[in-house]
């Protein structure tokens, strides 16, 4: 990206999001950046005061004062930030991680989800008066129990329906199974000498959790005695102490039970009636892949903190762990990730923690085929970027309908198509991040400097839905990290396939990756990148613009590649694109491929063709374009092409170029330059300049809107005069002559008026007109020319005089003189006298007869033909009063023998 196009703002902003990527939160502050940038202190302490003021930074207030970036840490963290200010790192680290914030059952994940009728019940449980019912949870280990009894304490705090004096009591019953005695002892409390070894009376668990909770873990580990005495309890919060059967205490707790058997086999019916409150805890496998993902991403994030280092973790090991069925459910889970966390803390050397496939205990590396792994393409991603999304659905989707896409002259369409319709629906997410704000103004500036260049345009939206879609990718999930690992052969297959059939798109899409990559830190990888090509595919498709291409076109395997790439490392942009050819292919090959090109590219307005060899005469004779100024260049080289290079992104002309190249004189170059010369239509009648007139305007109402081809008219006997229309072709592209009456110029295509009456001129219309306008407006310009070229309309423009009148005596006329010749003109013979003789008596009553012969002689020769005409056009002489002179009728002549 050019300096100049980048604010010192903005600069500003991708330096502290650098030092922020880089957990450098240190060096955000105005005396380092202000070195950095080589600026000074007060000018950038006032552009970080200003960002601060837009609310692109906050400040964090130790001494000296930090600027951190607000888009960051909010992407990043997926929260808004609640102040602009934070007294210390430690304050914002606390926000961000939740520390202060959650509360109870909050820390549950899934409590929203798989667990949300479980912790409405619980909280239902423990609130019912005087003071809450027993529970029991019942799921397999490691599934949660202990945790959310403890949460379930925590919540009758925050509700205020225990003190917080009170006490969460815990007894994991299992620990007692050989000596049951002791648990009860321990629970009910004992009298000294109540057995060998109490020495003092003991008030027992009960009483600890007097007013609190009590937790009973693998409650059915509890012998049938202790449950009995527990029931009772239960029944009237009384209880004696062993040794002590006389006396009852009271204690008033919650009671939570838990148990990895099925209740209804390990407890006693009796005691099971007591408990009315079952809740069946869901094992790990039963969440869901994304409650899953959320588990290890937060023990992920628990191991960061507590090491004090970035974990980056294998996608491999995010793959495996997703994948893997851990019977000791969430406890196996976060034992796995710490395990994983300490082997790889034993190598680390950095400040990142770097989890591998080989740091996962052995439990797990034993259950994968450890080949597919190594033969597996991973990388290494940081926590963040695991975070699961609720669209990856669709993303998936969008991704394999790319894959599927058939690849053929469809794809273009089909591709922009796919792509449009899932932009679509991320544009239209309402919670869009300031972060894409943010992009769109950098992919703006990114291409407010090469549309110009390249020749294409964007619109704003399709920025923002680009930028949108950068992001969206770079929040990217391991599952769509998974699924593009998975389909990782079709995916380098798209890519090669955009790359050989959407050279230039693909390149310039590559410049704009590069800068994204570079510049914005955004990941891009090469899915992504075959989007940005498809996108490059749309907006030179619909730009329309005219473009200036330049090929390199040489023999032998690499050569126009080489000198391509070379010029345009060295430009430092993508100007040359190239055709290699085989040493032994023959110019009409060349040509060929050239024109493949050509039509593949679309609207170009300049060309220039750098061939290695060949004549350049001949290449350019069969050239399919002549819309372009086309310079043409011989014996290239790397340096020419630089050369030509730097004129094109300087956009000179294509004459300002060459110019340039042949003053150097340095190169053994021949150049040709051929300019692009503006396309007419002539208008020339033999009926004279008038009718001439009048047919350029139905012409020029025929034409479809924003048509750039120009309409003259040009006097018949003139327009005939070699020196003239060589002159004429020398200037002008000649579309075609439009008249009455053919110039017969070998040269010049002509359109009779007659054969767009008798609608016969519509295949030349096609033929003539076709690469001057999209089929879509050819078809509107072929239905105006059927509307507008009736025979009525035409003499409507064409005479003042009464067209009704004037035609009917002109028919019979001309009916008369077939009978005197015993001939019958073919239609279009007629309808082109029609409008001639119309023409030629309004001519008379007006007093604009043409007054020279072509043929002097015409008169000696044709003496008979004068009078046969003169003959059958007495009514018409008569009604309007006119004389028809020899030369008028010697046009007549030579329409009837060109019948
Ligand atoms: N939904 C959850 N959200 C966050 N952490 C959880 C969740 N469920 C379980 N854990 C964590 O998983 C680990 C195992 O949970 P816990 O010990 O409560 O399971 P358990 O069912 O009591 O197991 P056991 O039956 O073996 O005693 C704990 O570290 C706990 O913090």
């Amino acid at each position: 990206m050019n300096d100049e196009v980048i604010s010192l703002k903005e600069k500003i902003m991708l330096l502290i999001n650098g030092r922020m990527d880089q957990n450098s939160y240190d060096e955000c502050q105005s005396i380092q950046l202000s070195k950095e940038l080589k600026l000074s202190r007060n000018q950038v302490t006032r552009l970080l005061n200003e960002l601060f003021n837009d609310k692109k930074l906050i400040k964090i207030k130790t001494s000296p004062v930090l600027y951190l970036s607000r888009g960051s840490l909010e992407s990043k963290y997926k929260k808004k930030l609640s102040s602009d200010e934070y007294k210390s790192l430690d304050e914002l680290e606390a926000e961000l991680n939740n520390q202060t914030e959650l509360k109870n059952f909050e820390k549950l994940i899934g409590s929203n989800e798989s667990m949300y009728q479980i912790v409405e019940k619980i909280k239902a449980t423990v609130s019912y008066p005087p003071v809450g019912l027993p529970m029991l949870f019942y799921g397999p280990t490691g599934t949660g129990k202990s945790f959310m009894a403890k949460l379930t304490y925590e919540y009758c705090v925050d509700t205020g329906l225990i003190d917080a004096s009170k006490n969460f009591v815990q007894v994991n019953c299992s620990e007692y199974a050989n000596n049951p005695e002791l648990l009860t002892a321990n629970l009910f409390g004992y009298k000294k000498g109540a057995f060998t070894g109490a020495d003092s009376d003991n008030l027992g668990l009960l009483h600890f959790a007097d007013g609190g909770v009590l937790f009973l873990d693998e409650v059915h580990c509890l012998n049938a005695e202790c449950q009995e005495k527990l029931f009772l309890y239960m029944d009237q919060g009384i209880y004696h102490l062993v040794g002590d059967n006389n006396k009852w205490y009271k204690s008033k707790c919650r009671i939570i039970f838990a148990t990895t058997e099925a209740p209804q086999k390990a407890l006693l019916k009796t005691f099971l009636r007591r408990i009315p409150v079952i809740l069946t805890i869901p094992s790990l496998a039963q969440r869901g892949e994304n409650e899953k993902l959320e588990l290890m991403y937060s023990f992920l994030k628990n191991e960061e903190k507590r090491v004090g280092k970035t974990i980056l973790i294998s996608s491999n090991v995010y793959e495996l762990l997703l994948n893997h069925t851990f019977v000791g459910n969430i406890g196996e889970l976060t034992n796995t990730i710490q395990a994983s966390c300490v082997s790889a803390l034993y190598k680390s050397n950095s400040d990142t923690l770097e989890i591998h496939a080989y740091d996962l205990p052995d439990s797990i590396r034993n259950s994968i085929d450890v080949s597919s792994m190594i033969m597996k393409k991973h990388k290494l991603v940081s926590l963040n970027t695991l975070l699961p999304v609720s669209d990856q659905g669709i993303i998936k989707d969008f991704y394999q309908s790319l894959i599927n896409l058939k690849r053929d002259q469809s794809f273009a369409v089909n591709a922009q198509n796919t792509v449009d319709r899932y932009f679509e629906k991320l544009i239209f997410n309402d919670n869009r991040a300031d972060s894409i704000d943010y992009l769109t103004n950098y992919l703006e500036k990114i291409f407010n400097n090469i549309t110009e260049h390249y020749g294409f345009r964007t619109s704003h939206n399709e920025l923002i839905a680009l930028a949108t879609y950068v992001s969206e990718f770079s929040k990217n999930t391991y599952l769509t990290n998974n699924w593009i690992n998975e389909n990782y052969d079709e995916v380098k297959n798209l890519k090669k396939y955009l790359k050989l059939e959407f050279h230039r798109e693909y390149e310039i899409g590559q410049e704009v990756s590069h800068y994204l990559k570079n510049n914005m830190n955004q990941d891009i990888d090469d899915f992504v990148e075959c989007i940005i090509c498809i996108c490059m595919i749309k907006y030179f498709a619909h730009s329309g613009e005219d473009l200036t291409i330049a090929v390199i076109i040489a023999h032998g395997y690499s050569t126009a590649s080489s000198i391509a790439e070379a010029a345009n490392r060295m430009l430092n942009s993508y100007i040359f694109d190239a055709i290699d050819m085989p040493l032994d292919v023959d110019i009409q090959t060349i040509t060929r491929k050239i024109n493949d090109y050509i039509a593949h590219v679309g609207n170009i307005s300049k060309l220039y063709l750098l061939v290695d060899m060949g004549s350049l005469e001949e290449i350019y004779q069969g050239l399919d374009t002549s819309n372009a100024d086309i310079a043409l260049v011989n014996n290239i080289n790397t340096k020419c092409a630089l050369e030509i290079g730097q004129g094109i992104k300087l956009n000179k002309t294509v004459t300002e170029v060459i110019d340039s190249i042949l003053k150097e004189n340095i190169y053994k170059t021949h150049v040709e330059l051929k300019k692009k010369k503006e396309p007419i239509v002539i208008c020339s009648c033999a009926s004279g300049i008038g009718t001439a007139n009048k047919i350029k305007e139905i012409l020029f109402n025929s034409l479809p809107e924003d048509s750039n081809l120009k309409i003259i008219t040009y006097d018949y006997s003139a327009l005939i005069r070699k020196q003239v229309y060589d002159q004429l072709m020398n200037d002008y592209e000649v579309v075609c002559v439009i008249g009455t009456l053919d110039p017969n110029i070998e040269s010049m295509k002509y359109i009779g008026i007659q054969e767009l009456i008798i609608n016969e001129g519509q295949n030349a219309i096609e033929v003539y007109f076709g690469k001057y306008m999209t089929q879509a407006k050819m078809e509107i310009f072929e239905k105006n020319i059927l509307r507008n070229f009736t025979l009525s309309n035409v003499m409507n423009n064409l005479t003042i005089l009464n067209p009704d009148k004037l035609l009917e005596h002109v028919a019979k006329g001309i009916d008369h003189l077939q009978n005197i010749l015993h001939k019958r003109f073919k239609n279009r013979t007629c309808f082109g006298l029609y409008v001639h003789i119309c023409c030629l008596v309004e001519r008379l009553v007006t007093r604009q007869a043409i007054s020279n012969f072509t043929d002097q002689d015409f008169k000696e020769k044709h003496q008979e033909f004068i009078d046969q005409v003169n003959i059958s056009m007495k009514d018409v002489k008569t009604y309007y009063n006119v004389e028809i002179p020899d030369e008028e009728i010697e046009y007549i002549y030579n329409y009837i023998i060109n019948d």
